[in-house]
């Protein structure tokens, strides 16, 4: 392990035997995950349902996701990373996951401070900022509405969905749609407290037809032309303290709806804390900045 490594010294590595688990917990704006080695692997050494068991709060370790650290599928790659949500299902990247990823490595003895990860999102690269949060290159965002996918009619350039109106739980939403590789449906409302009844709204728009992969769904309120707040009731996981590729995703669309003008490194207030999130006009890539910080390590039954 790295000198300054936060990990025990401990005679077993981080394996995964036939009934244990080794594992590391870490957090993102209290957005959290259980790690798992699996560097000499090339598929998770967890099933879904095994994810599924140690994310619940009661019964296993506790997380919003089980996030797997595996070999690179070639040379391009310095790591590949999978990630279960807490439901056991299985989405194509995850922003504050990502930068507990990097932090792990780094725990682990990695010595890049700058990695390219293959995810199923495309080529992910975080790198290690002096102050102990990492940036994140996040990749462009997709807004063509049938590949977020939905099938919610594109109104605007680029066969894309602003602010289209969809009906849901009897109630008129003005939705935008954008994926960072995995989906999400952002809603402007004037008041987060009062415009919304979050848990019943929330799972009826994850599960709206309009949405055939289902979708992360983000509530936001405009606090300032460089500063968004928002909650989010995430995919396969309900309501997170904070979800790093739905700050991307709703920068962009506040962006593209006019809410803030383009450019500059936004704030985005999350119920865990603040993401700086920055759609850079050069290369149309997003950009992430966030904390990641270790928890506890330790060996679970699965
Ligand atoms: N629940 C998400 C994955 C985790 C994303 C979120 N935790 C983040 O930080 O980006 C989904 O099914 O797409």
């Amino acid at each position: 392990f790295a000198s300054n490594s936060p990990f025990i010294t401990t005679t077993m590595p981080f394996t995964t035997s036939l009934n244990s688990v080794k594992f590391a917990k870490y957090e993102g704006l209290g957005n959290d995950f259980i790690l798992v080695d699996d560097r000499d692997k090339e598929a998770p050494s967890l099933t879904p349902e095994q994810s599924a068991k140690l994310c619940n709060r009661n019964f296993g370790i506790g997380g919003d996701g089980v996030i797997f650290a595996l070999k690179p599928p070639s040379e391009e790659f310095d790591f590949k990373m999978r990630i279960y949500n807490s439901d056991g299902s299985e989405p194509e990247m995850c922003g504050n996951g990502i930068r507990c990823y990097a932090k792990f490595l780094a725990d682990l003895g990695e010595d890049a401070s700058k990695y390219t990860i293959d995810t199923l999102a495309g080529p992910i690269i975080p790198v290690m900022n002096e102050d102990g949060t990492v940036t994140v290159d996040m990749g462009e965002p997709e807004l063509v509405a049938s590949n977020v996918p939905t099938t919610l009619e594109p109104n605007f350039e680029g066969d894309s969905a602003v602010e289209q109106t969809l009906e849901c739980n009897g109630k008129t939403w003005k939705v935008s749609a954008v994926s960072m590789g995995n989906p999400h449906a952002i809603i402007f409302v004037d008041d987060l407290e009062k415009d919304i009844d979050f848990e019943v709204d929330g799972p009826a728009l994850e599960s709206h037809e309009a949405f055939p992969a289902r979708i992360n769904v983000e509530f936001v309120q405009v606090m300032a032309p460089d500063h968004l707040k928002m909650k989010v009731w995430e995919r396969g996981a309900g309501p997170t303290l904070a979800c790093g590729t739905g700050a991307c995703a709703l920068t962009v669309a506040a962006i593209r709806a006019g809410k803030i003008p383009p450019g500059g490194n936004n704030r985005v207030t999350l119920p865990g804390g603040d993401l700086f999130i920055e759609w850079r006009e050069s290369d149309n890539k997003v950009y992430m900045s966030g904390p990641a910080t270790f928890v506890f390590e330790g060996t679970a039954n699965v």
